[in-house]
């Protein structure tokens, strides 16, 4: 670990925390960030040289795994004609009719640069179109670091125990709304108060800034019912379940139509990309069909067009989803079984190829009290002796783990022969 030692010192004196996105810093597990230096299928290598395999694969994108040949041809290739033109082109239009291919509530479609940007612009959306102020978030729920978002919100933020940030004033929170994830009362109740005022309900389908906690029957049929009952827009926040809990995300796992969805990373195969988009009605209140602004010189970058489509074509592989899930369940299974043998209370949630380990007796962890009331000192030792073995998890109990195709079966298998040793330690 020595260089990566030497690499943290440095940026500190450069960099605020030496990372620039928080939940790099290893704050929640401590000890030293490992810097990295390269990526490839199911594995990411430090700058020490250790090889890890990796259930972080970028925080979600990395569905077919690191450094996907195609997706890195058609950087390439692309790369030889300019790297940004700051005017439209047709690599966009393929990309938004690919998008809306594979998702079809998106029937318009917006390209930013991040996911941050995506729910940021599609709640100006929904609340220049409802002309209503107010919107409603679960708490625990992350959709990015925009003002009116950053209010009990989980990843980093709940981390570093800052869910609701300094620096958002007060007069910009008082217009969001938390209620709790998975319970459909909450929401009710919410909205039986002040539901004329409210634009809007965000919500990540599968919860996975608090972990990975799928939403139990009904609750996503509720949020529906209730959106349509109140003229408030539903939003689905599938920065990391979209193309990734089922090719056409969570909206299409569960059955439920959002009116609109805001997309990340995935979307560009792991480049700095975003998208929203949803209801033609609504999408042409966008500038500059309509009068609500939203704009970005970088978006739509050809770059991040290429690598995304190239990422996406490979989505349509026959099996692909079946056999990432399949890894999935038998990683869960995995770490399950083990616990119970040594008879530490444990226990597992997954959507598709995303999963969640909680460190708890409850039986099935679906809310966020019983997420955060998880045992962080063994997490912390769990992620540690991981480490040591090879397997690189995020380095935070708050987020979720992600499969990609290339986490076949010999990796899984080495992945529960570490977390057995691991586990006899604990
Ligand atoms: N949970 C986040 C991803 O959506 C963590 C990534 C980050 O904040 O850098």
């Amino acid at each position: 670990m020595q260089k990566s030692e030497q690499l943290f010192e440095r940026a500190q004196k450069t960099i605020p925390g030496g990372v620039n996105s928080p939940v790099r810093a290893f704050k929640a597990v401590g000890g030293t960030p490992r810097f990295i230096t390269k990526a490839d299928g199911p594995y990411i290598v430090d700058a020490d040289g250790k090889q890890y395999i990796d259930y972080v694969q970028s925080w979600g994108p990395m569905v077919l795994g690191h450094n996907n040949e195609k997706i890195r041809n058609a950087v390439v290739a692309a790369a030889q004609n300019g790297l940004s033109f700051g005017a439209p082109t047709e690599a966009e239009i393929i990309m938004a009719e690919k998008v809306k291919e594979l998702v079809p509530s998106m029937e318009m479609v917006r390209m930013v640069n991040s996911g941050t940007e995506a729910t940021m612009s599609a709640i100006r959306l929904a609340r220049g179109y409802t002309g209503k102020n107010k919107l409603v978030k679960f708490e625990g729920c992350y959709h990015g670091h925009a003002d009116s978002l950053l209010v009990k919100a989980g990843s980093g933020a709940l981390t570093l125990g800052v869910p609701s940030s300094p620096g958002v004033p007060a007069d910009v929170a008082q217009h969001t709304l938390t209620v709790e994830f998975n319970n459909l009362d909450s929401v009710k109740a919410i909205f039986a108060e002040c539901g004329d005022d409210i634009a809007c309900i965000i919500v990540e389908p599968v919860a996975g800034n608090m972990n990975c906690i799928p939403p139990v029957d009904g609750f996503l049929e509720g949020l529906r019912a209730i959106c349509d009952e109140y003229g408030a827009v539903l939003i689905f926040d599938e920065v990391m379940t979209g193309f990734r809990v089922s090719r056409g995300g969570a909206q299409e796992r569960y059955g439920i139509t959002p009116d609109l969805t805001c997309l990340g990373k995935v979307i560009g195969g792991g480049m700095p990309v975003g998208a929203f988009g949803g209801k033609r009605d609504i999408l042409t209140h966008i500038a500059p069909t309509g009068p609500i602004y939203q704009a970005g010189t970088l978006s739509g970058n050809p770059i991040a067009m290429a690598a995304g489509l190239a990422a996406l074509d490979q989505l349509a592989e026959p099996g692909l989803y079946d056999s990432i899930f399949a890894s999935t369940q038998k990683l869960v299974e995995g770490f399950q079984t083990i616990a119970n043998e040594f008879s530490i209370p444990l226990t597992t949630n997954s959507a598709g190829s995303m999963f969640g380990i909680f460190f708890t007796d409850v039986e099935k962890v679906v809310n966020y009290q019983q997420a955060i009331n998880c045992n962080q000192a063994q997490f912390k030792q769990f992620y540690h002796g991981m480490l040591d073995e090879g397997v690189y998890l995020a380095p935070a109990s708050y987020e979720a783990g992600f499969v990609s195709k290339l986490h076949d079966d010999a990796i899984i298998t080495a992945t529960l022969d570490a977390a057995r040793k691991v586990f006899a330690n604990l």
